[in-house]
């Protein structure tokens, strides 16, 4: 494998996609709460550009590192459920996956810290968490979903943190419309997974209380993300263009929540649930204008 193969294969291990969504919502936040609070970007162009950089290489690489390690202690089901990925072909060795995690880690905190001690203090918990999560919260009822949802939302909170606490109370609206959206789709992933998880002894909130109580509940998480949907709008965090830019990802909400409760079609429901967020995040950024 030569040197860009093999980078290809770390960001695949990576799941770059998802680590790069998070890292542009980080950002996202910051160009917000600088709106809001009305702190200007200090320093030149030069210097603003490189914050930001730093804020979304932070967040992709604790991101990155939190899909690397959750393939490390997944690799048993990943071998019969998903061979095809680069632990379990063989592509990456475990050990070498180790050393890539503590790596990412490492550097993400070190970010974290040299930004100032409230995105220090995010960035330590978020690490914790998704260490913990990887290990053990994953296989237990609801507070691994939870655990997922808190840290995608907490993506609104750290960016906002590069204004210490003042720009982290702004971004809670957000990060809780982000921590509905994923609650939804995370239960409707274990849903989906009921199968595979019980083979590997895991005690999902479906496998617990059965796929009906699931069901309802991940339509609860994904209407209340809805409802509250226009809060950004009605706090003035965003401007009425972010409404009318919403109107598509709502559109995907409900067909996500349709697929779920009318046709039990988990795998379009997971979709489209993923299709909203991302949607809603470009809303989000329409908002900003
Ligand atoms: C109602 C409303 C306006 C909601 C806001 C939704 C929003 C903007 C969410 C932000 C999403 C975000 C920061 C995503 C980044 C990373 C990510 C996709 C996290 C959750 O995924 C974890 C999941 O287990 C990955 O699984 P898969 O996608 O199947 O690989
Ligand atoms: C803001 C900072 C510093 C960090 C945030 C970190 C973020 C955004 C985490 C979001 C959630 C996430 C992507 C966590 C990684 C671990 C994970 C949930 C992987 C998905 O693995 P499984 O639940 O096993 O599903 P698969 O079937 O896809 O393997
Ligand atoms: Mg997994």
């Amino acid at each position: 494998m030569n040197l860009i193969q093999k980078i290809l294969t770390y960001l695949e291990f990576m799941r770059y996609k998802n680590a790069a969504m998070a890292g542009v919502s980080s950002v996202i936040a910051v160009f917000i709460v600088s709106s809001i609070l009305d702190y200007p970007m200090e320093g030149d162009l030069l210097y603003n550009i490189s914050h930001l950089f730093y804020i979304f290489l932070m967040v992709f690489l604790a991101t990155g590192a939190g899909n690397m390690l959750n393939d490390y202690y997944d690799i048993d089901i990943d071998r019969v459920n998903k061979p095809h990925r680069p632990l379990p072909s063989g592509r990456i060795g475990l050990k070498e996956a180790v050393y890539l995690t503590i790596i990412c880690f490492s550097i993400a905190l070190l970010i974290a810290f040299l930004i100032n001690p409230v995105s220090g203090i995010i960035g330590f918990i978020n690490v914790f968490i998704l260490i913990w999560y990887a290990k053990t919260l994953k296989r237990t009822v609801l507070l691994g979903n939870l655990s997922i949802a808190y840290l995608t939302g907490s993506t609104f909170l750290f960016g906002a943190s590069f204004f210490g606490t003042d720009g982290v109370i702004v971004m809670i609206p957000l990060f809780l419309l982000a921590f509905l959206a994923t609650a939804a789709r995370e239960i409707v992933k274990d849903i989906e997974d009921i199968k595979g998880d019980s083979e590997d002894g895991a005690v999902t909130f479906p496998i617990k209380y059965g796929e009906k109580p699931a069901i309802g509940l991940a339509a609860l998480f994904g209407f209340l993300a809805v409802l509250l949907s226009p809060l950004p709008y009605l706090m003035n965090i965003l401007t009425v263009h972010y409404l009318y830019a919403l109107v598509f990802g709502a559109l995907c909400f409900f067909i996500a929540i349709y697929a779920l409760v009318a046709n039990k079609d988990y795998a379009k429901s997971s979709k489209y649930f993923k299709l909203a967020m991302f949607l809603a995040l470009a809303a989000f950024i329409v908002g900003l204008f």
